[in-house]
């Protein structure tokens, strides 16, 4: 790499261990800028005893950060979200490096969100509090205490603001974290390690470690970790809660979906596409809660097609890191070949292309397919890239029974301007997460997490609290001991 290119975004070590960027003593890691295939930075893996310096920095650190009080923390973690939305622009602009996504994305979702939850929990963080339970004299009260050291394993799709979801209720209930980026996009993660250490968090609280699938591996399994926090897809979930369970680990799984969006024929049309698009097209198709089974009823479905198709035609595909562009590369090579072949499949089996296509290079186009069947791979596997499947039904039972067959679960739409029949479809949908006349808003109010083999837990929310505490009861007696003997 050259030192001098202007896209150099060379960290000053690959890890961050108790307080301090540390180099990594395991294999190269090349960081490449998707758009361009150039290699911005050259991070390091940690070696399986720089894991094990990490967590057990975390654990020493642990007891006295859970010893403050929690206005104490929350203050800290409130402190870094401030320095996150001082340096909005530099942050931005190093998440499209990492990820390639457009900067008008990057500078409204990835960082600002992750500050969101920032402010979020530290501002719960003091609300916290325990139950008296009373027994006619004796009573008992309940500590929600913190669990230790928790691990954080992210994807490449919002690496920043998913190290953000996991370590603001992490930290805020007095946990420490290990946190393992994507080896895609490792570069986020250590910017919030500085960021922390800036706004006065203790060192050992936060810690990076970067690496591989088996660098995870010896994250999950470390002894001193108490909980384990994945977001990745569903096979990569299945190994780590496998994992995780040897040594009865907490888990929180954010997994993979293949969603559906529900488009009554007396919805708004303009708005229904717009959301299909958004559920299909943001970040080039790479969020896990992606809408792409859009089942439209018959009556609109041409009108569906004919406006989705114009509107699509004025996305403005090119460099991230302009402006204009809405529509950027997909992560890597490999992922795009990934998102060709389904493409190719989706030919393959008899869908009707209405746009887009296989793409080049590290582009895949907003591509749609129509007269598409449930029993086609494109709409039964998730893709994870700008693939959007239109399906035809005619009544609502029928639309709810077909969205509900499939393993996956984590997210679900209703566009429609019956309210009532918008509240009986998402109480009828199989899903974490749902929206009526709306799609993939996650704000850090809101719990977002799946069900099935989507996922277990909730991120964000009061519920994350609970996902990063345990209760302890004590009992309390005020008389004597009736012993029997
Ligand atoms: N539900 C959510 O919140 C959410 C959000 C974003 C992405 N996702 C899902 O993530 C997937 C895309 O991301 P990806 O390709 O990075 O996922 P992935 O499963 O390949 O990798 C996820 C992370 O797990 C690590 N890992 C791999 N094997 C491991 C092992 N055996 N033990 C421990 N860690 C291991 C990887 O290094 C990476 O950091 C999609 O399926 C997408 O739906 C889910």
């Amino acid at each position: 790499m050259s030192q001098s290119s202007p896209l150099s975004a060379q960290p000053k070590a690959s890890l961050y261990i108790n307080g301090a960027p540390v180099e990594g003593e395991g294999a190269a890691l090349p960081v490449h800028y998707p758009y361009t295939g150039e290699v911005i930075a050259t991070l390091h893996e940690a070696s399986a005893a720089q894991v094990a310096q990490a967590t057990m920095a975390a654990e020493a650190a642990q007891p006295v950060w859970a010893a403050l009080r929690p206005v104490e923390r929350g203050r800290v973690l409130i402190r870094a979200a401030q320095i996150i939305r001082e340096r909005a622009e530099e942050l931005a602009r190093l998440e499209t490096l990492d990820t390639g996504k457009p900067i008008q994305e990057t500078r409204v979702a990835d960082w600002p969100s992750g500050a969101d939850a920032l402010e979020y929990f530290g501002g719960l963080a003091p609300t916290v509090t325990g139950q008296t339970i009373p027994l006619g004299g004796d009573f008992v009260y309940t500590i929600r205490e913190a669990l230790g050291v928790c691990a954080g394993i992210g994807a490449w799709n919002y690496p920043s603001q998913i190290a953000c979801w996991k370590a603001a209720p992490a930290l805020a209930m007095g946990n420490a974290m290990v946190f393992k980026p994507s080896e895609e996009t490792p570069l986020g993660a250590l910017k919030l390690a500085d960021i922390f250490t800036e706004a006065g968090l203790p060192a050992g609280i936060f810690n990076v470690v970067q690496g591989r699938g088996a660098v995870g591996a010896a994250l999950v399994t470390d002894p001193r970790v108490a909980k384990v926090s994945l977001t990745g897809s569903v096979p990569t979930g299945q190994k780590v809660y496998a994992a995780a369970a040897a040594g009865m680990r907490h888990v929180t799984m954010e997994l993979g979906g293949k969603s559906p969006l529900i488009v009554f024929d007396d919805a708004s049309l303009e708005d229904a596409v717009g959301a299909a698009m958004l559920a299909n097209f943001y970040s080039s198709g790479q969020i896990c809660s992606n809408g792409t089974r859009v089942f439209v009823q018959e009556g609109i479905l041409p009108a569906f097609l004919e406006r989705l198709a114009a509107r699509v035609a004025g996305i403005r595909v090119g460099d991230p890191l302009d402006e204009a562009t809405q529509h950027g590369p997909i992560v890597s090579p490999a992922q795009a070949a990934k998102i060709r072949a389904a493409v190719q499949s989706g030919l393959a089996e008899g869908a009707r292309l209405v746009c887009g296509g296989p793409g080049e290079g590290a582009f895949v186009p907003p591509t749609v397919f129509a007269d598409t069947t449930d029993e086609m791979a494109i709409v039964r596997e998730e893709i994870f890239g700008p693939v959007m499947s239109v399906l035809s039904f005619a009544t609502e039972a029928e639309a709810v029974a077909r969205a509900n067959a499939t393993d996956y679960g984590l997210a679900a739409g209703v566009f429609t301007r019956d309210l009532a029949r918008g509240h009986r479809v998402a109480a009828a949908l199989q899903a974490g997460t749902t929206w009526i006349n709306a799609y993939n808003l996650t704000p850090v109010e809101a719990p977002f997490g799946g069900v099935k083999l989507s996922g277990i837990g909730r991120e964000n929310s009061a519920a994350a609290i609970e996902h990063y505490s345990q209760l302890k009861s004590v009992y309390v007696g005020m008389g004597g001991v009736d012993a029997p003997y």
